[in-house]
């Protein structure tokens, strides 16, 4: 009899760690065409950011001491020294008794040290009355307060986010070193799956729903995808497309034929590709149990359950585990998720991890997670959810308004 011989979702974890590693070969890619890729190398910077010190409001530049003991009822005096243009060097240094006009983001006079807000002060006929005492560096950034000269701002393996690009346009960055760009290959398999253009299905027949949704996760992930189509479960025909993508891709996908059944032979193709194999058949989950996870000659294939929730929550889960380390990218940090209380108990086996679909809702400021009871076949359950809650394996369920911890849908 064929039987699983399950891993628990931690030990799947480590097992990826240990068996996926990066892929080689690096490249320089414009700054701008950046975003979602991963950097070889680590980046120091060559200057202050910002290179001179700015003020962050509208206001005058003063010595700081100049202001104290000033108030609504007992204003100060200072001279009203003239003004600093925007993008200009402020090269006259402020002396004490006077102020000099800045606008926001300009450059500070040499001596000045902090910026008294135009709302607190009032110019008349060149005698500025303040209202307000500031203290050293109020309403001021420092030259390299944001980055400074010769610091390491972003280690390699940093994934480059919006912000990450930021910062290296700050610094006049124009091109990074990063990884190469990874291809997936992805192949369906089932006698009975179509593909979704199929105007209308015969009896038994069922639409190719787990490329999309996998597509759509890779292209979220800046993975490219390339579509192997649709194999019959037929050992020939399965294992001769399968080793033609594998051949093409950086790591093979298959989706369907991961169970037991006495069509599935997925294992079996996946063995035939490369050794050492499969490294986990099985998983202590709930939903996702089949999971296949091997590596063929440095290559990862995964074998994703049919069911279209199981096949999306596996490869949320393990799959972009499996993805970025091979883009080189640091996975030190686990899936964002959020903590929400669960409206309902929910019973669960311990030494099985589960993940329920939830629906997220804010009631009185506190964020609640309902659950979305359905089989792990019906795709709409997904749909229906904004991240699914996960109850580790330690766990014989939760009781309702627990807090729980629900990793969001992307
Ligand atoms: N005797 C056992 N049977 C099953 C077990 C088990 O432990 N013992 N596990 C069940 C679980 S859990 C799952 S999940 C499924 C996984 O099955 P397979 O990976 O072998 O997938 P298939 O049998 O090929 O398909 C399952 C189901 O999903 C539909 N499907 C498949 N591919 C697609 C696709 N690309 N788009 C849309 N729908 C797809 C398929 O038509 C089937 O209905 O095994 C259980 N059985
Ligand atoms: O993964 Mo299976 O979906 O538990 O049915």
């Amino acid at each position: 009899m064929k039987f699983f011989n399950v891993k628990t979702v931690e030990e799947t974890f480590s097992l990826i760690d240990e068996k996926i590693s990066k892929i080689n070969g690096t490249e320089t890619c414009p700054l701008k065409e950046a975003l979602h890729r991963v950097l070889a190398e680590d980046i120091t910077a060559k200057e202050n950011v910002p290179a001179f010190d700015r003020s962050t409001v509208d206001g005058y530049a003063v010595f700081a001491r100049d202001t104290y003991g000033s108030s609504e009822s007992m204003p100060g005096f200072l001279t009203a020294a003239g003004e600093v243009e925007m993008g200009e060097e402020a090269v006259f240094p402020l002396s004490r008794g006077n102020a000099i006009y800045v606008p926001t983001g300009g450059m500070l006079p040499p001596n000045s040290d902090s910026v008294l807000m135009i709302e607190h002060c009032e110019d008349i006929g060149g005698l500025l009355n303040t209202y307000r005492q500031v203290a050293p560096g109020e309403n001021v950034i420092r030259a390299g307060e944001d980055i400074k000269a010769g610091e390491t701002i972003l280690k390699a393996g940093t994934k480059l986010r919006p912000q990450e690009i930021g910062a290296l346009a700050s610094l006049g960055v124009r091109e990074v070193p990063v990884y190469r760009k990874i291809t997936a290959a992805y192949l369906s398999t089932g006698d009975e799956i179509v593909p979704y253009e199929t105007e209308s299905l015969e009896t038994g027949q069922v639409r190719d729903i787990n490329f999309l949704t996998v597509a759509g996760l890779a292209d979220e992930w800046g993975i490219d995808v390339i579509y192997g189509g649709i194999t019959a479960d037929e050992y020939g025909e399965f294992s001769e497309r399968a080793r033609e993508l594998y051949e093409r891709a950086d790591c093979l996908i298959l989706s369907g034929g991961s169970s037991v059944g006495a069509k599935d032979y997925t294992t079996e193709v996946i063995q035939s590709l490369g050794e050492p194999g499969v490294f986990v058949h099985g998983i202590s989950i709930k939903p996702g149990k089949p999971t296949i996870l091997a590596v063929a000659d440095g290559k990862p294939v995964i074998g994703l359950p049919g069911h279209p929730a199981s096949a999306m929550i596996i490869f949320r889960l393990f799959g972009e585990r499996i993805l970025k380390r091979l883009k080189g990218e640091d996975t030190g940090s686990r899936p964002e998720r959020i903590y929400a209380r669960i409206t309902k108990n929910i019973a669960s086996s311990p030494g099985r991890s589960d993940y329920i679909r939830v629906r997220l809702t804010e009631t009185e400021g506190e964020w609640w997670a309902e659950p979305i009871i359905g089989k792990s076949g019906l795709i709409t359950t997904l749909v229906k959810s904004d991240g699914i809650v996960e109850i580790n394996s330690a766990k014989e369920g939760i009781s309702q308004g627990d807090y729980v911890p629900v990793i969001l849908s992307t």
